[in-house]
């Protein structure tokens, strides 16, 4: 397989944008491979489901970074890969995974993708999404609820004991390993301009950042 033209990074808050903004950006390319962090929570599968459901998902160490690191480079390097796939209900990948070719670009987006500096090192272009705090928790009631089976009240206190804390510790200041800040509310201009960039390197015209 050929090797990605261009590799980028997506971190920001919970329900900031992210997953939107990256395929606004790539709209139109032929060949996209999306890496969701989310995929890459630790496998739980020892952990009896009462546990599950107390553990801090917005800390670095709810992640599975060697796992992301491998696959990262294995899709930079041109090898197709097994992605686990995350069930939000269970607290825990599944049984499936899927196969994942390298696309001509690769996007890694999730709330702390800019956190491991290895796989910071892998990217070419590290993007943070800014958006306010009241704007995220109200998306992410109306989708925690609607497509993850949420209770209200639970998403309430998951917000004020763990996101909150953790957003203000962890995903905040890692903006300054970012490339380009996207303002959620200006980001029409940022997002043409960086399409037009991906389009760019993409088509050869340009060269890679
Ligand atoms: N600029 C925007 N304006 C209005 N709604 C948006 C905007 N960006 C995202 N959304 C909506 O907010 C929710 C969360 O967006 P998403 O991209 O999934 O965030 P994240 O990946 O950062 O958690 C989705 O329902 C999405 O449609
Ligand atoms: N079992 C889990 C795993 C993660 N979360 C929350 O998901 C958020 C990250 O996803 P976004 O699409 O919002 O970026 C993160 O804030 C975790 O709290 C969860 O609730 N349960």
């Amino acid at each position: 397989m050929p090797v990605p033209s261009l590799v980028i990074g997506i971190a920001g808050g919970t329900g900031a944008g992210k997953t939107t903004i990256a395929h606004e950006i790539t709209s139109g390319v032929d060949s996209v491979t999306l890496v969701p962090l989310d995929n890459y929570y630790a496998d739980r599968s020892d952990t009896p489901m009462t546990e599950r459901e107390q553990i801090n998902y917005d800390h670095p160490d709810a992640f599975d970074w060697k796992l992301l690191r491998e696959h990262l480079l294995a899709l930079c390097e041109g090898r197709t890969i097994e992605m686990p796939e995350y069930d939000f209900s269970i607290h825990n990948r599944t049984d499936e995974t899927t196969t994942v070719d390298p696309g001509d670009v690769v996007m890694v987006e999730g709330i702390l993708t800019l956190h491991d500096e290895q796989v910071c090192e892998l990217l070419d272009i590290n993007l943070y999404v800014e958006t306010d705090a009241d704007v995220r928790i109200i998306r992410r009631i109306r989708r925690d609820v609607i497509e993850r089976g949420r209770e209200l009240d639970g998403v309430i206190s998951q917000y004020l004991s763990t996101v909150k804390p953790m957003h203000e510790q962890f995903v905040e200041p890692i903006k300054k390993e970012a490339d380009l800040i996207i303002p959620e509310g200006a980001n029409d201009t940022a997002v043409g301009l960086l399409r037009e960039q991906v389009h760019g390197v993409v088509d050869g015209d340009e060269r890679p950042f």
